[in-house]
């Protein structure tokens, strides 16, 4: 008799990397629950692949606490939790605070309050995983997104706190990326200018950061390490 395994969470799933992570994750046959904040084509094929969708809204305690609620309607346990929701947002004049709590909320909170509050979810699965992605910019800084890259770095360090204390029956680890695909508006010039700053120069896709993903869940060796996939920034 063969058990299915317990599903995989991840968080902003809706597009791009994460919904080409949660398809991945489908084609071998690991359910997933996924979060979602817009209706998009990619939640309903998602849904349409047998994965379950659940709401999200991050920006405030009460809607990352409804999330957690309405997660334990549809399961027990989670085979990982990957923290792939995220705004990217310049410094805007006039509203930075707004802005600053904003990303703190998606980027700290969120993570922070459900790893507390589904840790019990995920001591029903051996392993158990939580897989942090964050931004190869907490590296150095960024002058045109403080706030974005401080509340990435505040990921970084939840990384190592988490791992401390869940190990050994969870390993926690991060992903740290540079530009791994454009957005629709980015022009030419933009591009080429992004391209110019790392050693290897392509766009890889989000294909990279789904390795990234099988290799810290097939490794049980690997925790409170976060992983630069940064196409060689550092050596440029
Ligand atoms: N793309 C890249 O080149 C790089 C990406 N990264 C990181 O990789 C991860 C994936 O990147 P990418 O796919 O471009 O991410 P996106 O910019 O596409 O954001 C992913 C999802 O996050 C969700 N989200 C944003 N704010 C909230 C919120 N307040 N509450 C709930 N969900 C929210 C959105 O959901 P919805 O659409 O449903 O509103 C969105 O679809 C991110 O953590 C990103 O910071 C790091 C470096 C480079
Ligand atoms: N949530 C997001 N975070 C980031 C994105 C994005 O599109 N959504 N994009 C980048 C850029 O590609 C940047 O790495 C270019 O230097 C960073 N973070």
């Amino acid at each position: 008799m063969t058990c299915t395994p317990a599903p995989i969470l991840i968080t902003g799933a809706g597009q791009r990397v994460g919904l080409h992570c949660a398809q991945r994750l489908l084609d071998e046959q690991q359910p997933v629950i996924f979060s979602y904040r817009s209706e998009r084509p990619g939640v309903q094929a998602l849904r349409e692949r047998g994965a379950v969708g659940v709401f999200a809204d991050f920006s405030c305690e009460a809607g990352i606490l409804a999330f957690i609620s309405e997660l334990k309607t549809h399961t027990d346990s989670l085979r990982a939790i990957i923290h792939n929701a995220s705004t990217w947002a310049a410094e805007t004049p006039g509203d930075e605070a707004s802005a600053f709590i904003d990303m703190f909320s998606v980027h700290m909170l969120a993570p922070y309050l459900i790893n507390l509050h589904c840790a019990d979810l995920l001591r029903r699965s051996t392993p158990a995983d939580i897989v942090h992605i964050s931004d190869d910019v907490t590296r150095k800084g960024s002058r045109q997104h403080i706030a974005y890259c401080a509340t990435k770095a505040g990921l970084d360090s939840l990384t190592l706190s988490f791992a401390a204390q869940y190990a050994p029956r969870i390993k926690v680890n991060g992903i740290a990326p540079a530009m791994v695909m454009f957005n629709e508006g980015d022009d030419a010039a933009y591009r080429a200018k992004v391209l110019a700053k790392s050693a290897l120069g392509i766009e890889p896709g989000p294909e990279v950061i789904y390795q990234s993903v099988r290799y810290l869940l097939d490794n049980p060796y690997v925790t409170g390490t976060t992983l630069t996939v940064n196409g060689g920034r550092h050596v440029k």
